[in-house]
């Protein structure tokens, strides 16, 4: 049968590859850090840079396709998914890891049809391993099968969350209530990447049981989120529901005993949409 995306996600692959070389050569340079929404969500030169790699090459191969990128949006596009096809991108998921070189660092992304995701492409370039999901035919690492774990007890789970990049006192204050609650259950252990995509690849390959956030964007987990469902994972908004990817909640998990057990100690919390000056 032809897949008429597959075009499409080989170039992803390829140009993430490329992408996670300028990432790689910029860790030897000096690090230019400003900033963005708050004085803790970083931005480099390089996370430009390599979006516009990422979307010029694209745009060459498929200029009608549309793109929805954290640095364009970051520069005043508009973040609007409609049903073309459109190139959802986290040039690098991990900023402020990639500026103190912590090694987990990612370039994102998705591909999305109809608003219905078809591929994810999550290259954790220190790492090197290429990450990859295509809707109906499985997650894979470095082209082995990956499978989510199959532990339904809470209590021998491990699991991955954030702090953001949000100091507003409220949003603090949920956070560690969560975690509190999480903690305390207790569970084996909380972890963090310091790249949603890779905390979701986590959940993927079965290295931690869930991953849930409040905070992130669309473009962090457009396209770790297929290759969670790929792998057999879950994904429900943090209150239980179907998971909006515009409304920067996730609960990622292997399953909805281990969901349903989360979602009970999860202390909500409603950011701004991504698409909010689109649907008002
Ligand atoms: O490093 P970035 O792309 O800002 O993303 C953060 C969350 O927004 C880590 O996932
Ligand atoms: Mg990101
Ligand atoms: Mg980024």
């Amino acid at each position: 049968m032809v897949d008429i995306w597959q075009n499409a996600m080989d170039h992803a692959v390829t140009i993430a590859r490329r992408a996670g070389e300028v990432v790689r050569e910029a860790l030897h340079e000096d690090r230019k850090v400003m900033t963005k929404s708050s004085s803790v969500d970083l931005v480099t030169q390089t996370d430009q840079k390599v979006e516009q790699l990422i979307i010029q090459s694209v745009k060459e191969k498929f200029p009608t396709h549309r793109f929805i990128g954290e640095e364009s949006v970051a520069a005043g596009e508009v973040c609007e998914l409609t049903d073309s096809p459109t190139w959802i991108i986290d040039p690098i998921d991990g900023t402020t890891n990639f500026v103190h070189t912590f090694p987990f660092v990612a370039v994102s992304i998705g591909f999305s049809v109809n608003k219905q995701s078809e591929f994810g492409v999550v290259y954790s370039c220190l790492e090197d391993k290429m990450f990859t999901a295509r809707r109906g035919r499985g997650a894979f690492c470095n082209d082995q099968p990956l499978s989510v774990s199959d532990q339904e007890d809470i209590k021998q789970s491990v699991i991955a969350t954030e702090f953001g990049s949000s100091r507003d006192p409220e949003a603090v204050n949920n956070i560690f209530t969560s975690l509190r609650n999480i903690v305390s259950l207790p569970i084996h252990g909380v972890r963090g990447a310091g790249s949603a995509a890779i905390n979701l690849c986590l959940v993927a390959s079965g290295c931690v049981e869930a991953y849930y956030e409040i905070g992130i964007h669309v473009w962090d987990i457009a396209a770790g989120s297929l290759i969670v469902t790929e792998a057999g994972g879950i994904l429900l908004d943090v209150e239980g529901g179907p998971v909006d990817l515009m409304s920067r909640r996730i609960l990622a998990a292997n399953n909805t005993t281990i969901a349903d057990r989360l979602i009970r100690e999860i202390q909500s919390f409603s950011p701004p949409r991504d698409d909010e000056e689109v649907t008002q």
